[in-house]
């Protein structure tokens, strides 16, 4: 439980809370907490938005909660109604949020039938984008569990998600406990899987899409496009449109977050890891000293996407003009 900004900032950048649309109401709830304890709201707010730089979403809701405490203040004077104002703003995205999740996951089943007619999809999915990171059902998942309840989900491959497991740890989670039928993979098995035709879609979710139409997702989402171009495979990318940046032109303006390497070198052990010591609380795996490359997300171009599903709809395919009217409602919906 954050009792006060700065444990939130830990929090959001030791991924005890994570998931895009989960950063930016937790990062809008995290404006409101601040002025509710006391501290500088500017000073926090700067703090949670840079927690961590990939997720648009994360500044989205700060930017959100302190536009609302800012104009309250600025009316009123009142720093108590400034900071009913911040938390009413992070109220208002949580609940967008869940009825973006329910219109997304309408949208992403009605095309899953329209480009798989057979029905019993088979659907690969990275990461995870479940009610764990969001504030209704999630984004990809929630497509894969719309599916399931319309007796449509043949079954779900979950990729675990190295280095830090989320697909094991979390998105298993969430199928086992929706009846789900689903399998476990490791990331290096999904290539055998589509070469065994045993991948009817892919669906992931986004944590910045630049107006160009490229997505940052989890590392290891780039590799599954590549995977899915080859194999004739649609690969679906689920996400609201305050994911959409239009102030981001292209992938390789996207900045990508490099994280420790002890999330590599060694297997993490569910609790964070302990504030400056020499390793991260995990099982060492690798000699120590050894350098690890660990960069949390990755890019893949608009080229590859067959299909980007908002709350708004299916953009399909993925051209600059089909860019342009996303990034136009993003600017409607984001400060
Ligand atoms: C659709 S939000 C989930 C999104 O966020 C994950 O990253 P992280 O676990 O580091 O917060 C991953 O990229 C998922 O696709």
């Amino acid at each position: 439980m954050c009792t006060d900004a700065p444990a939130l900032v830990e929090a959001i950048r030791s991924l005890a809370v994570r998931g895009a649309p989960l950063l930016g109401i937790a990062g809008a709830y995290g404006v409101a907490l601040a002025a509710a304890r006391g501290f500088d709201v500017e000073d926090a707010a700067e703090a949670l938005a840079a927690a961590r730089p990939t997720a648009v979403n994360l500044t989205v809701g700060v930017r959100r909660a302190r536009a609302a405490y800012r104009a309250e203040l600025e009316r009123s004077g009142d720093r108590e109604q400034a900071e009913r104002a911040a938390l009413a703003a992070a109220r208002a995205l949580h609940r967008e949020d869940a009825e973006a999740s329910t219109r997304m996951a309408a949208h992403g089943l009605a095309l899953l039938d329209e480009l798989l007619p057979g029905g019993g999809h088979r659907i690969l999915t990275h990461c995870n984008t479940g009610s764990l990171v969001s504030g209704g059902r999630g984004t990809a998942f929630a497509v894969a569990l719309a599916a399931h309840r319309k007796g449509r989900l043949r079954r779900l491959w979950v990729d675990e998600t190295r280095p830090l497991l989320q697909g094991a740890r979390l998105t298993a989670y969430e199928a086992a406990r929706s009846g789900m039928a689903y399998t476990l993979l490791t990331d290096n098995a999904a290539g055998s899987l589509f070469a065994a035709g045993e991948v009817d879609a892919v669906l992931v979710g986004a944590d910045r899409i630049a107006a160009d139409g490229s997505v940052a997702n989890k590392v290891g989402t780039y590799p599954l496009a590549v995977l899915a171009r080859y194999h004739h495979v649609p690969f679906v990318v689920v996400a609201p449109v305050t994911t959409v940046d239009p102030d981001t032109p292209d992938g390789a303006s996207i900045e990508v977050e490099q994280r420790a390497g002890h999330e590599v070198t060694e297997i993490m052990a569910p609790q964070a890891p302990v504030a400056g010591a020499e390793t991260g609380g995990g099982i060492v795996v690798a000699p120590l000293g050894t350098q690890a490359y660990n960069p949390a997300f990755d890019v893949t171009p608009p080229g590859l996407v067959t299909a980007i599903v908002t709350e708004e709809g299916v953009v399909s395919p993925v051209t600059a003009d089909a860019l342009t009217v996303l990034c136009d409602r993003s600017r409607q919906v984001t400060i």
